[in-house]
């Protein structure tokens, strides 16, 4: 949630795309859990655009069947409702006819004088990217953008599909909105776990002497699926995983890791380190790709006992598809806290488990005293655990209790949402949007040095289709990522190359006081 100490304001918050997918499954269930607990400390009105026909009516019911599908909290009928719903209104508009907006205008204007509300108006764009610079030059030929209030513009990745093409529709975007009204969304940076980052890291002293090359060796990120393409083939068939996932999520993750701390806690000090890191993330020739980065794609397989069909299977893929679904990548950081620690990250389809984490492992001592029964010592690691479950987890090595002085691994847990579910990542971003604290949302600079460490990658492998790996579905990706860490004498902490997460299998259990249940 928001780094800023700001008041809400009474706004209106227009949604293009408001009969997709995007809208049904993250926006309604967010707006009416904010609502419902008191996040939302100010008056609003929400209007949907779609080109599908519909009435308010009818639109407040589809409102009501996605939070009643989606939302994290069960919908309490009667009044409240009511009069939640009453604040949704609904335009049947093509975005591509500029002469449209005029009604959106009036019904914007019409909600305004009705509640009294001030002009602040937000604008998401839940729709197709190719829409996006369309949308803003209308709103400003319109007269939408000319207000009393603020206004912002949110908008959904991808941003671009490369350098240029980001570029051009940045250019577009800026035609009608600053950089500061602009809320580039990674969902990613909504997560509770990618936020607390940043606190584990700066508002504890025990980590930050240890947070550089002399003490970590490296550091590992996963984020892997257990789902396939599913219906989404005509966007992922084009995009695969570098950048649906490695250009925005992992990136960003990257940047959260291993940013200098901010002078102060605000939007553009934070943002001026994470574009550091970005600054000093060593570009790959098109030659090296092949040495620093594994891309796969999931032939057929099992998981937990079901059959699983292969990429080019799956409904509306290219039989002859060479999209990956899987990437392992070697960073460099060439700066001086994180010369020589190597940084991997590995996301992927139709692996054994959903989970995000991050895993820093530190380096061993200069001299071994102790050893387990294997004759070894695990590192220490510091594990941040995104998804699904939220937490930190310290492994150290400690004394076994009894007679025999065996020295095992103990796990030091946080649980971040065991008491509490917590809010969803579009609950947390669109409150901060609507506060006007985009601290959590991307930069251009950060973007466009983001497109241009991707660009070189995406032009190797479309010139050397044979690059593509296989692995199969329901693993943890091909033989060469593991490859990739062996080569340097490490492993994948998550899923390492025995299939099993390494990391917890020889922790030794919580102990509890007698009597004492959990
Ligand atoms: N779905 C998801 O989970 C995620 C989506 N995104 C991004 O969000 C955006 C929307 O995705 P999603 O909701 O899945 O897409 P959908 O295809 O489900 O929805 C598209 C929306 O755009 C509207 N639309 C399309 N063309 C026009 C037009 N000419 N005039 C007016 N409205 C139009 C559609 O309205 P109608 O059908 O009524 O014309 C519909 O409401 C995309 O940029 C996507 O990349 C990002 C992350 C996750
Ligand atoms: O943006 C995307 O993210 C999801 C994974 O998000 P998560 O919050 O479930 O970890 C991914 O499935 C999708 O392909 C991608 O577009």
């Amino acid at each position: 949630m928001s780094t800023q100490q700001e008041s809400m304001q009474p706004f209106v918050f227009v949604i293009f795309g408001a009969t997709g997918d995007l809208a049904k499954r993250k926006l309604f269930p967010a707006i009416y859990s904010l609502y419902r607990d008191g996040h939302l400390t100010t008056d609003f009105a929400v209007i949907g655009v779609g080109r599908t026909k519909m009435d308010n009516t009818q639109f407040r019911v589809s409102v009501k069947e996605s939070i009643n599908e989606f939302s994290r909290l069960s919908l309490r009928e009667g009044e409240e409702w009511d009069r939640f719903a009453a604040r949704f209104d609904y335009i049947t508009l093509d975005i591509k006819d500029a002469d449209a907006y005029a009604s959106l205008l009036s019904a914007v204007e019409a909600r305004e004088r009705e509640m009294n509300l001030p002009g602040n108006r937000m604008f998401y764009l839940a729709i197709a990217p190719q829409l996006f610079g369309q949308v803003a030059d209308s709103l400003k030929q319109s007269g939408l953008t000319n207000t009393v209030g603020w206004k912002r513009l949110v908008v959904e990745k991808p941003f671009g599909h490369d350098y240029t093409s980001a570029k051009e529709l940045n250019e577009e975007i800026k035609r009608s909105f600053t950089e500061e009204e602009i809320y580039r969304i990674d969902h990613y940076l909504g997560k509770e776990m990618v936020q607390n980052i940043q606190v584990i890291r700066f508002a504890n002293s025990m980590f930050e002497p240890l947070w550089n090359n002399r003490h970590i060796d490296n550091i590992q990120i996963t984020a892997s699926e257990t789902v396939g393409v599913e219906d989404r083939a005509s966007y992922y068939d084009d995009a695969g995983a570098l950048l649906d996932m490695v250009q925005n999520h992992m990136l960003q993750m990257v940047m959260m890791v291993c940013m200098e701390p901010p002078s102060r806690l605000k939007t553009e000090a934070i943002r001026d380190e994470k574009v550091k890191v970005m600054r000093a993330l060593r570009r790959y020739s098109e030659e090296e790709v092949d040495t620093y980065v594994v891309r796969g794609q999931y032939t057929e397989g099992k998981s937990k006992g079901s059959s699983l069909v292969g990429y080019r299977e799956e409904p509306n893929v290219n039989p002859a598809s060479t999209t990956e679904t899987f990437v392992a990548a070697r960073l460099f950081i060439d700066n001086f806290r994180w010369a020589e620690v190597p940084i991997y990250i590995r996301t992927g389809k139709r692996m054994p488990e959903k989970v995000t984490e991050i895993v820093i492992q530190f380096k061993e001592l200069p001299k071994r005293l102790y050893f387990n029964k294997n004759n070894d010592l695990i590192p220490n690691l510091l594990i941040f655990r995104i998804n699904p479950n939220e937490g930190i987890t310290l492994l150290l090595n400690a004394k076994k209790q009894g007679a025999d002085s065996q020295v095992v691994p103990i796990g030091m847990e946080y649980c971040n949402d065991c008491e509490d579910t917590s809010p969803e990542a579009y609950e947390s971003l669109l409150h901060d949007a609507i506060l006007g604290d985009s601290t959590f949302f991307t930069r251009w600079d950060e973007v466009s040095l983001a497109w241009k460490f991707i660009d070189p990658i995406r032009r190797a492998w479309d010139r050397e289709p044979h690059s593509l790996t296989e692995y199969e579905a329901g693993t943890w990706g091909p033989a060469e990522s593991h490859e990739l860490l062996r080569r340097e004498g490490k492993r994948w902490w998550t899923g390492g190359d025995d299939g099993e997460r390494e990391t917890f299998k020889a922790v030794e259990q919580p102990k509890y006081r007698k009597g004492e249940t959990r």
